[in-house]
């Protein structure tokens, strides 16, 4: 097996008297793709908040190439190399594409800095880099359209754009596909594929089983909060808990 990459161990939160997250231990290799899936309100965003620095842990740790991690904010996650995408996509809406990938190369350098983030926007080594990331991923004829006009599935691609200007090691995508149409999904299966083979290992929070079970190497299982199952994913749709959590008691037979 490749070397680890992140190490999650006994990983819990909670928000008054709800344990959202309560004891979820898990690994990530180098170079893995790894599903994080359960039904809602299972914990698995709580989770990527934790492990990209929004929510600190009221337990447990989290390692990330060997270093402890939990406790860090969002933007030192950014800098070791973990980028996230959101479920919600909100983009610049009034700025274009090519824009809104500049303000995600800069980072957190220009913040609160509109002039310092104007000059590094019109650098032509940003704006060429911007335009590589957006043709990469499918946007090169929309690289000057507004990005509140773009569609569902431009607007998952451009967050993923905009992900991968930080040049993360780890990629957490949650629900990426949601809300795309047939031929939007298999374009992102290739984007994610592709992005794998560029060394990126990805967490992804998936609905969609075909999705979930097609891409990844490994999943776990989370359900109120814990982890209920770890394995292949056809160990995974075979498992009769992971059956049950999805399609309630009496479930029988059926891959979740
Ligand atoms: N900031 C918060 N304050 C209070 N409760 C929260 C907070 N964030 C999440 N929760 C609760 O924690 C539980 C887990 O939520 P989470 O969003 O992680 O689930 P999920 O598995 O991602 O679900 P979904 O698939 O529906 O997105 C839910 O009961 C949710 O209401």
């Amino acid at each position: 097996m490749s070397a680890e990459l992140l190490s999650v161990r006994d990983l819990s939160i909670q928000f008054g008297g709800l344990k959202a997250v309560d004891g979820v231990d898990f690994d990530m290799n180098q170079g893995e793709i790894l599903g994080l899936l359960g039904p809602n309100g299972a914990g698995k965003t709580t989770c990527f908040n934790m492990i990209s620095g929004v929510y600190r842990p009221t337990r447990g740790e989290i390692r990330f190439q060997g270093a402890r991690t939990d406790g860090l904010a969002p933007h030192q996650m950014a800098a070791l190399g973990i980028g996230r995408t959101f479920q919600i996509v909100k983009p610049f809406a009034t700025l274009s594409v090519r824009e809104n990938v500049c303000i995600a190369l800069g980072g957190n350098r220009y913040r609160g800095n509109l002039l310092g983030s104007f000059r590094f926007w019109r650098r032509p080594s940003v704006l060429e880099e911007a335009e590589r990331i957006l043709r990469d991923v499918g946007l090169g004829d929309r690289m000057d359209q507004r990005a509140g006009l773009l569609p569902i599935g431009n607007l998952r691609k451009l967050e993923i754009a905009r992900s991968l200007a930080l040049h993360p090691k780890l990629l957490l995508l949650d629900e990426s596909f949601s809300g795309l149409r047939h031929e939007e999904i298999e374009q992102i299966e290739v984007l994610v594929r592709r992005i794998r083979e560029q060394g990126i290992s990805i967490l992804l929070i998936e609905h969609n089983m075909k999705v979930a079970m097609g891409l990844s190497d490994r999943i776990v299982v989370l359900d109120h909060g814990r982890k209920l199952a770890e394995g292949l994913p056809q160990e995974i749709s075979r498992n009769p808990e992971v059956i049950e959590a999805y399609l309630g008691k009496g479930a029988s037979g059926h891959a979740a």
